[in-house]
């Protein structure tokens, strides 16, 4: 190897350029609530709020924050019922004075959020009422579209304030649905992988390691997982963050969302309003698992452990939904290689829906 190939080497390395983008102030723990006007005041972004939140949400913990910003803030309130590029125009109209977004609620008001405050160009705040999914601290937001779900640009909340009293509070199906979400990461990595070594995909390291070790972290801790715990919500919305932040160092949400994402996405579809996300990413990565050779066993037990659905059945639905979503992922976000990608068929599909969800 002569000095020519060390000065391509060297222009390679400083051609490489990446920009990643992080929350600044993390704010996760009990009462973390009341912490919300101390962190504007950090930020220093402004006093026009845009307060969004859901239409249960809003009673339980939005009014909650508008009473504690009501004596120092503008605010003007609004209720994301449901997420679509009409609905997320609507927001921004509302929002086109404010100098931030704040997100008090379950993924589809932060994703809300997200892109409306990405579009106006403002800072958004992340207070996430269930640690239900791993978009809390993430730069990506999902949105359904007619051809089935687009993973957008968007950027990370400057802020996330998780209270874990609120958290503990919430159902316990949000946060068994939020453990699979992360659980689920085991399989998007091999998927990430695959496509990595058969297409060239480029992939991250880090992203990779980090993903994969939140998702250790919370099956080692599955045991301590209750409900209506705030040690559990805490280590549930650690964990969230921790993939979010994997995301953010991809600048894709590849290392938290593979096949088995591509399955959710298209059983959400299929059963709308059936299923959360977390709970089909985590039975699609069951199959997922099994079909890339490893212990698919485990993320079943695990998923179980924790109480969130490990079969149609559990989950409420038909075998046949479920082998139509299997079938069907391919078509979600083609461009995305994963093991659901490799020749699932109708005949297939049946097979492993009665195979591995039988137990
Ligand atoms: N951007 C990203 O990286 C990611 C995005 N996502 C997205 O997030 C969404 C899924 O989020 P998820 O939270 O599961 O679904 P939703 O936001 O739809 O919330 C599910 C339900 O839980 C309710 N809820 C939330 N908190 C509480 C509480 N404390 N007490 C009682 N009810 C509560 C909500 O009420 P209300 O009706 O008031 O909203 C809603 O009815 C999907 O759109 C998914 O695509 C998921 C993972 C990653
Ligand atoms: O849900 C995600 C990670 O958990 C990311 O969402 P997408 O599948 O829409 O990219
Ligand atoms: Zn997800």
């Amino acid at each position: 190897m002569g000095p020519e190939y060390f000065k391509i080497l060297k222009n390679k390395v400083f051609d490489k350029s990446k920009w990643m983008q992080l929350p600044r102030d993390v704010v996760i723990g009990h009462d973390a609530l009341d912490q919300i006007p101390r962190v504007l005041d950090d930020l220093k972004i402004g006093r026009n709020v845009l307060l969004l939140s859901g239409p249960e949400t809003m009673k339980k913990v939005g009014s909650r924050v508008a009473v504690l910003l009501e004596d120092s803030f503008q605010i003007t309130t609004e209720i994301a019922d449901t997420i679509s590029p009409a609905s997320i125009a609507s927001i921004e109209a509302a929002g086109v004075r404010s100098d931030v977004i704040i997100a008090v609620g379950g993924g589809r008001v932060i994703d809300t959020a997200k892109i409306a405050s990405f579009n106006l160009d403002i800072q958004f705040m992340s207070v996430p009422t269930a640690a239900s999914h791993d978009g809390i601290a993430s730069s990506r937001a999902s949105v359904s579209t007619e051809n089935g779900s687009s993973s957008l640009d968007a950027h990370p909340p400057v802020a996330v304030v998780a209270d874990t009293g609120i958290i503990a509070d919430a159902p316990h199906r949000l946060l068994a649905s939020g453990c699979a979400d992360i659980i689920s990461n085991y399989t998007a990595i091999l998927d990430w992988e695959l496509a990595h070594r058969l297409r060239g995909e480029s992939i991250s390291e880090y992203a990779v390691a980090l993903s994969r070790m939140t998702a250790e972290i919370l099956v080692k801790d599955a045991p301590l997982i209750r409900p209506r715990s705030e040690e559990s919500a805490w280590i549930v919305t650690k964990a969230l963050v921790s993939s979010g932040v994997a995301m953010s160092i991809a600048g894709s949400s590849r290392p938290a969302s593979g096949g088995e994402h591509k399955f959710g996405h298209a059983l959400e579809r299929l059963a709308p309003g059936k299923i959360l996300h977390g709970e089909a990413c985590g039975i699609g990565s069951i199959i997922s698992m099994y079909l890339h050779g490893g212990d698919w066993k485990g993320i079943r037990d695990s998923l179980r452990m924790i109480g969130a659905p490990v079969n149609p059945k559990e989950a409420g639905l038909s075998d046949q939904i479920v082998a139509q979503a299997l079938i069907r992922a391919k078509e979600i976000r083609p461009e995305r290689f994963t093991i659901f990608d490799m020749g699932i068929t109708e005949e297939s599909a049946a097979t492993l829906v009665r195979m591995l969800y039988q137990e």
